[in-house]
């Protein structure tokens, strides 16, 4: 189900490329991970790309958002308010206001909030550190001020760096991120916390265990503030914990089976 059944535009890469033409895009926090990553894409695809980051000072901002036509927040959830409103000051009425963050209900009020021209929530389905490939999917959550041509601007900016697009309303985006990225986080945070300090465990650590160690490290490690700012700033979180707390019910009685019947859906041919 999503907000407009409109697919995605049958454009090729190159094609999306070409619809850019003249159209200057602006990514705000260049010089992070995924700031970097798709200044570096857009870049290789032949796109006219600027980038800013901190200090966001009126010098830095006023040449960089002067002729803008796509402006991508690539900052974190818990400054994305602030400097939203410290971008628009400088932007020209036709510039569409868009965004990458990880969540979607918040980041487009907050834009909405201080931006009355174009808004267009999108979340790239990956990491900086994932290998360039054709297909990676974005989804893309128009905004209330989006028209159509707005919308296919911003698909088009992601399919002219060989991503695929998907549209959604930040609300189905949030439910189904609070259940795929932060229970996965949730549940090995949790799992991990309880057994931390056995030492008496350490002789029987299995390879099974092992392999969800190693699954988990990055996302506990040097991904866990990441991680932690996405729980905290998706609406659904909570209501995802308990969910799962239901699964765990059912197992503290006893009914595996169920569990397991439950379960094979993932692997059903
Ligand atoms: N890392 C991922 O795997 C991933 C994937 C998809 C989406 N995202 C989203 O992308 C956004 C950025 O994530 P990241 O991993 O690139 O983070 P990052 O910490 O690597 O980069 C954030 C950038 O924002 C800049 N910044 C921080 N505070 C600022 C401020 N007050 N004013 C202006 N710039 C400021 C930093 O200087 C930095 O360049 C987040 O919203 C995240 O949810 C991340
Ligand atoms: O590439 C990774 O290691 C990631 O953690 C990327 C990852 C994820 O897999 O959850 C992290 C945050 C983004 O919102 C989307 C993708």
């Amino acid at each position: 189900m999503s907000q407009d059944d409109t697919p995605t535009p049958p454009l090729t890469a190159a094609d999306a490329a070409a619809s850019l033409r003249g159209r200057a895009v602006l990514i705000v926090g260049c010089r992070g991970r995924m700031g970097a990553m798709l200044c570096r894409r857009g870049t290789a695809a032949g796109l006219d790309m600027r980038g800013v980051d901190v200090p966001l000072t009126d010098a830095v901002l006023a040449p960089a958002c002067r002729d803008a036509a796509l402006v991508l927040l690539c900052v974190p959830a818990a400054v994305f308010a602030e400097v939203a409103a410290t971008v628009c000051a400088h932007l020209p009425d036709t510039a569409i206001l868009a965004d990458i963050t990880s969540v979607k209900v918040r980041p487009l009020q907050q834009m909405e909030a201080v931006w009355p021209g174009p808004v267009v929530g999108t979340h790239p389905l990956f990491g900086p550190a994932t290998p360039d490939g054709d297909g990676l999917p974005v989804t893309v959550t128009p905004g209330r001020t989006a028209r159509e041509q707005d919308t296919a601007l911003v698909e088009a900016f992601f399919r002219a760096l060989g991503c695929s697009t998907f549209r959604a309303t930040a609300d189905e985006h949030d439910r189904a991120m609070a259940r795929v990225q932060n229970m996965n986080f949730i549940t090995n945070l949790a799992y991990f916390a309880l057994l931390a300090g056995q030492e008496d465990l350490l002789p029987y650590i299995t390879p099974s265990f092992r392999r969800r160690l190693h699954a988990a490290e990055k996302m506990l490690t040097e991904d866990g503030t990441m991680f932690t700012g996405l729980f905290e700033a998706n609406p659904y979180s909570h209501e995802a914990v308990r969910q799962y707390r239901k699964m765990l019910n059912v197992a503290a009685a006893g009914d595996i089976e169920l569990l397991c019947r439950r379960a094979q859906w993932w692997w059903k041919k």
